[in-house]
């Protein structure tokens, strides 16, 4: 081992306390990084990676990037999941004999960064601990930037813990050792995963409104340990923690945030075509993360729903006075993350000021809504307006307009903020008149007209007396010092020009350094008002969602929906909102929807195309923002309030999870069917086509017959397997739909109109002729199709012979009619039509009759007790026969 220069001893002590962050070590105007560091970096940065000491026996690996262009760099690493601790010079280089002293100052992750630019002004930035107790998942998430804080619980469900985080969307998750191992693979493959080591008591860390209990949770423990031993920060500026239950709001899977494009667009991965675009009408940061918020959890209480709906129809009526509003809100900064800023002592002047100037608006706005709307929130907006009028009277007799960015540059405070700093102001402003004074005295004293007095960095103030105009000068006689030389010239210093330069500097230094001070103490002082300004943040994020709800609505003619008691789902000329907004509107063809509690499930066929999908999104997308309060695209709506969203659609890999398409649609259907209830929404689109035809259908079919057996949720159920559709003859709530299409003069039209029925063909190879397949490959397809079509039907035909002139369709279709017309009544397995009739001594001809007599007697109207009766005769009958 070679011998290391201290500086590198420097470098590996300090390295060897962050072992697991990349060390960002300051040398002069560069961060350096070294041995494994230097390699990941250079790598991921796709920078040079160079060696230290390159010709000894063993260079060090190094690279580095400008210290003034870090923040980059910086985010890249951090977007890549690294942490980074920033190690800088303490002292000054020039200042100091031997090693200058180094520390480390903040330490960085995913999660906790601070700085602008690592952060996402639309997004909240969470760092998410998880941790088990007994059987149950317990999570706490905390975004630093902004305060916000929650606790959450819920049952060991892998499904529903992938469904929550995913609807977190945490920048790092934070687990301990022996909480990793529970964590599912596909959380794994898709975040930022720390694991946690050390455990402080509560106590030392936090300094916000806690309960006891939340207290002794350990996940919310494990969580402000992270946060704490990388920000080594009091966190006075967290909110009190909220908890929820899972149940308080409408529970999407993890797949409905995807398929219904609530954050993204699937095609792009972009937010430009997902449903929070095309909702986003906020003015400001807080709003939109308020609205992203809303979507992902709407809510299931009916009075909640109506309240908000009641704000946003007030703002749809009066929308002159909405269009000021907006107006004001366009001038409000980001409130909750300054307010943060200030909490962590890193609020520049200019941040200060944009507090100030937020104020003002938020006190116009909020004036404005007194004067104009009549609309209460849970904060009162009088007292409201007092607090942020003390906050912005602070502020604003202090700073001044246009302060410089940094605190230590002085020019901050305003004059009359602060008598000395006034005083010390006025020695280096009259300075300058001093010194033209003593310029005009010196040239009358010594006859020189071109004398001049001037100031440089190096030699401080000195006179300047051109070499021309020398040799007629006698410079001891009036007391000057030669200072230096120059060709054309001679400058000299005189002890009074120096005792003023004195006083000068130091009124400077000191005025700057009281600036400084004054600065620390307004910003402790605004500290103590965090909580005013984080409540006037939620006010003005709310204000801000509901005038966007309202200029949504407008802009796209959009309705007010009610919602049932008796679980009855109408839509008029109902339109996917995204499809729509993306072509002409009169391009868009509208549809209907109509379901009750007996007519639940809807089996929808239609060729590839036709708008199936789109159709089917529609009703989730309108679900999810009749329950977040906004009005929907449609021209009637009546729903119930749906209590979980489950859909299965497209095909999507877990590839990292190592799951095949198949297996994710039967993972995503098994976990409708298991936690699916009677007010649940169900879109499932194509299910089992990942398979052979005939296990596709019998999955299909099995599947349609649980739910209306023991789930009886309201379904969507698009398939291409016509088979399907015949069991509308014997599966009560199941009716079939579909979408229209037209082939003329051999062309396939698709029109998009939903109609009842069910299509007979199913136009696929019209289809692949659309998409431009060789001719050759459309024409042979026609071939195949047109034989295995006749196949079928001579099959068709051969069965029935054997059947010896019975039709099987009547066997069995008539077999299902009584059972189901029966057990619909009864409701016992063991009174289906086998027992109740013995199958073996009923021939077709008695079966006939059976069926003719239920229709005659007009079972379905009837009681269960009338039904028994009815059954119990005709039993004793048929004995007779
Ligand atoms: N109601 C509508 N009005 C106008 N255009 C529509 C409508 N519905 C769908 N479309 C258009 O048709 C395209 C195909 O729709 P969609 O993906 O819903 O078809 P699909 O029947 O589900 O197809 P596949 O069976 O191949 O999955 C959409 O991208 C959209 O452009």
């Amino acid at each position: 081992m070679t011998e290391q220069t201290p500086m590198m001893k420097q470098y590996l002590s300090i390295k060897s306390e962050y072992e697991d962050c990349l060390l960002f070590f300051r040398l002069g105007d560069f961060y350096e990084m070294f041995f494994d560091d230097a390699k990941i970096a250079s790598k991921e940065l796709e920078i040079t990676l160079t060696a230290r000491d390159a010709k000894k026996e063993n260079p060090i690996p190094m690279c580095g990037v400008p210290h003034h262009s870090a923040n980059g760099y910086i985010k890249t690493l951090l977007d890549r999941g690294y942490k980074i601790a920033i190690c800088e010079q303490m002292e000054d280089a020039k200042a100091v004999k031997g090693m200058v002293r180094r520390e480390v100052v903040k330490v960085l992750t995913p999660g906790t960064a601070m700085d602008d630019y690592a952060i996402d002004n639309d997004e909240h930035h969470y760092v998410l601990c998880i941790d088990m107790v007994k059987e149950y998942y317990t999570l706490a998430y905390v975004d630093v930037t902004t305060g916000d804080c929650y606790f959450t619980q819920f049952d060991q469900n892998n499904q529903t813990l992938i469904s929550e985080v995913m609807m977190i969307n945490p920048k790092e998750i934070v687990v301990s050792d022996s909480t990793l191992q529970l964590i599912p693979e596909m959380l794994k493959g898709q975040y930022i995963i720390q694991i946690h080591h050390q455990l402080n008591p509560l106590d030392d860390i936090v300094q916000f409104e806690i309960s006891d209990l939340l207290k002794q949770q350990s996940v919310v423990q494990k969580l402000f340990n992270y946060i704490y031993s990388h920000q080594r920060h009091s966190l006075t500026h967290i909110k009190e923690i909220e908890e929820y239950s899972l149940s308080k709001y409408m529970q999407m899977d993890s797949s409905v945030v995807m398929n219904l494009e609530l954050h993204e667009s699937i095609s792009t991965k972009k937010k430009k075509g997902s449903l929070f675009h095309l909702m986003d009408y906020t003015m400001t940061p807080m709003g939109r993360r308020l609205l992203k918020k809303w979507i992902d959890k709407p809510l299931i209480s009916q009075n909640d729903i109506e309240k908000r709906q009641m704000k946003v129809h007030q703002f749809i009526e009066q929308f002159i006075e909405r269009d000021e509003l907006r107006e004001m809100l366009t001038g409000i900064y980001d409130i909750d993350r300054l307010a943060s800023r200030i909490a962590f002592n890193n609020a520049n002047p200019k941040d200060i000021k944009q507090l100030e100037q937020s104020l003002l608006n938020v006190q116009n706005c909020l004036t404005w809504m007194l004067e104009h709307f009549n609309i209460s929130f849970n904060v009162d907006i009088e007292s409201t307006l007092q607090r942020l009028t003390d906050v912005f009277n602070l502020i604003d007799g202090a700073i001044v307009d246009n302060p410089p960015n940094q605190y230590t540059e002085g020019k901050l405070f305003n004059v009359g903020y602060d008598e000395s700093l006034d005083e010390l102001r006025d020695i280096s402003m009259n300075a300058e008149d001093w010194l033209l004074n003593y310029q005009q005295q010196q040239r009358n004293d010594t006859g020189i007209k071109s004398l001049k007095v001037n100031y440089n960095k190096v030699f401080g103030y000195y006179i300047e007396i051109s070499k021309a105009q020398l040799h007629s000068f006698d410079e001891s006689h009036f007391g000057y010092q030669r200072r230096q030389t120059l060709t054309n010239a001679e400058r000299f210093i005189t002890d009074e020009l120096k005792e003023k330069e004195q006083q000068i500097e130091s009124a400077k230094e000191k005025s700057h350094q009281l600036e400084y001070e004054l600065f620390i103490e307004l910003r402790s002082t605004l500290n103590e008002h965090i909580q005013s300004l984080q409540q006037i943040a939620l006010l003005m994020s709310e204000i801000d969602v509901l005038q966007s709800m309202a200029e949504l609505a407008s802009q796209h003619h959009y309705v007010r929906p009610t919602f049932s008691k008796d679980k009855t789902l109408t839509l008029r000329n109902a339109r996917h909102p995204i499809v729509e907004a993306v072509m002409n509107v009169e391009d868009y063809v509208p549809n209907d929807c109509n379901m009750n509690d007996q007519d639940y499930i809807a089996l929808l066929t239609g060729p590839n195309m036709s708008g199936k999908s789109t159709y089917m999104r529609q009703v989730g997308i309108i679900s999810i923002m009749a329950q977040m309060g906004s009005y929907v695209p449609a021209d009637e709506a009546v729903l119930p309030i749906f209590d979980k969203i489950f859909t299965r659609i497209g095909a999507s890999d877990d590839l990292a999870g190592g799951k095949s398409t198949f297996m994710v649609e039967m993972m995503e259907a098994s976990v409708a069917l298991t936690e699916a209830t009677e007010n649940s929404l169900i879109i499932f689109d194509e299910i089992g086509r990942g398979t052979s035809t005939y296990d596709g259908m019998a999955l299909a079919k099995s599947m349609l017959e649980y739910i209306a057996k023991h789930i009886h949720a309201k379904t969507f159920f698009s398939t291409h397997y016509h088979e399907l559709t015949e069991l509308e003859e014997s599966l009560k709530p199941l009716f079939n739909i579909h979408v229209t299409a037209k082939q003329q003069n051999g062309h396939l039209f698709f029109l998009h109109k939903v109609m009842p029925g069910a299509v007979k063909k199913s136009y696929g190879i019209e289809v692949a002729k659309l998409a431009e397949l060789p001719n050759e490959v459309i024409q042979r397809a026609t071939t195949i199709l047109s034989e295995l079509e006749s196949q079928q039907s001579t099959n068709i035909q051969e069965a029935s012979q054997r059947q010896d002139g019975t039709s099987i369709e009547l066997r069995t279709g008539g077999q299902s009619k009584v059972e189901k017309h029966v057990s619909e009544k009864v409701d016992e397995e063991q009174l289906s039509f086998s027992t109740l009739f013995d199958t073996e001594q009923v021939d077709m001809t008695k079966a006939n009759k059976i069926i003719d007599m239920i229709e005659q007697f007009n079972l379905i109207e009837k009681t269960p007790l009338e039904a028994m009766n009815f059954i119990q005769s005709l039993k004793s009958s048929l004995k007779e026969e």
